[in-house]
């Protein structure tokens, strides 16, 4: 399974000294003692990074780093004015390795998947129980992405309070996905507790709780964002749409407006089940070819469960996910 699908040209900018002619009489230029840190928004060619300190720093990157090259959630090196004052500019000059990456799905704004969010841990699907009602196509594509990445995911339903989460707790309980049920006025300690010293990743139709969660996960997120549009002066939007917030209990938020679900047009079924290590074992004698769905033949799939070895509510849950891409 290809991690997060990630291609050379995507980051692993490096700027390397140029190379001299003359002996090396001074200390090449390195940036192992430039600070590092994390991109929390992108914005038209600027970089809000966050410090170890928690300083907030407005970067342009090197020439040698494409554009495309950084997105929230890199981890990257800084050069030039790093204090955060007002009117001050960085420099990215290194984008560190990353460890997973999704690309928002095309829509008509854009007709690429363009990567979105590096180094997420945790992909939260928030979905309503009613009020937009869920729409488990949409669950069943985000979950693909997710397990494709590398990156858990986690079901998050709110508004219990109008619905029974039953019948989707039933759907996806089977594929060992976490589910967290929320209403208005709970206690979130078990989502904190899943989210907290994680990467998460949030996304979620318009009108599913998505901001009354993340307001009530960090308070004093509003703030966060007010001041983002003060740097742009352009209001919230930005072209990734996407913002890393740190929780004060450790870990990250990265809150994803506007981004309907996540790219999966590279991901092929028939290597799809390598995301399942215990039932990509029970495909080893399936037919060459074989994209283990419901009309194969002779699927090692079927076998395993007519001999007892699986479980057939986690095939049915492993084939309609299947189904959101086939
Ligand atoms: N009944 C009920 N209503 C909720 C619950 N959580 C949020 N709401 C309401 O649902 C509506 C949408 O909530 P938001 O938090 O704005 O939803 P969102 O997903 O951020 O939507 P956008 O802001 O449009 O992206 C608001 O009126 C909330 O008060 C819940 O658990 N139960
Ligand atoms: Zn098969």
């Amino acid at each position: 399974m290809a991690h997060g699908g990630i291609h050379e040209d995507d980051h692993a900018a490096f700027e390397r000294p140029r190379k001299r002619s003359r002996p090396r009489t001074k200390e090449r230029p390195s940036y192992d003692d430039a600070p590092i840190a994390r991109v929390v928004t992108v914005d038209r060619g600027r970089y809000r990074c966050q410090t170890a300190d928690g300083t907030h720093v407005t970067a342009t990157r090197a020439r040698v780093i494409s554009r495309k090259g950084i997105i929230v959630g890199d981890s990257v090196k800084l050069d030039g004015d790093t204090t955060g004052h007002e009117g001050t500019l960085a420099r990215i000059v290194e984008v560190e390795p990353r460890t997973t990456m999704l690309r928002r799905s095309a829509d008509d704004a854009d007709t690429f998947e363009r990567p979105i969010v590096a180094n997420a841990d945790q992909l939260m699907i928030v979905t309503a129980l009613a009020d937009p009602p869920p729409r488990t196509g949409m669950i069943d594509r985000i979950l693909v992405a997710a397990f494709d990445a590398g990156v858990a995911p986690i079901l998050c339903l709110t508004k219990a309070d109008l619905a029974s989460p039953d019948e989707l707790v039933n759907a996806y309980e089977p594929l060992g996905v976490p589910i967290v049920v929320t209403r208005p006025g709970m206690d979130l300690t078990h989502v904190l507790d899943i989210l907290r010293d994680h990467r998460t990743v949030l996304v979620g139709h318009s009108g599913v709780g998505k901001s009354t969660l993340v307001n009530a996960l960090v308070p004093g997120t509003g703030r966060a964002t007010a001041q983002v549009s003060d740097l742009t002066g352009k209001g919230r939007h930005t072209s990734t749409s996407a913002m890393a917030i740190e929780m004060p209990q450790g870990g990250w938020i990265i809150d994803t407006p506007g981004v309907r679900s996540f790219g999966i047009s590279h991901v092929r079924p028939e290597s799809f089940v390598a995301a399942f290590p215990d039932l990509a074992e029970l495909t080893a004698d399936c037919p060459r070819g074989c994209k283990h769905t419901t009309d194969s033949i002779d699927c090692g799939l079927d076998k395993a469960v007519e001999e007892g070895r699986l479980d057939r509510s986690r095939l049915t849950s492993f084939r309609r996910m299947e189904r959101a891409f086939s």
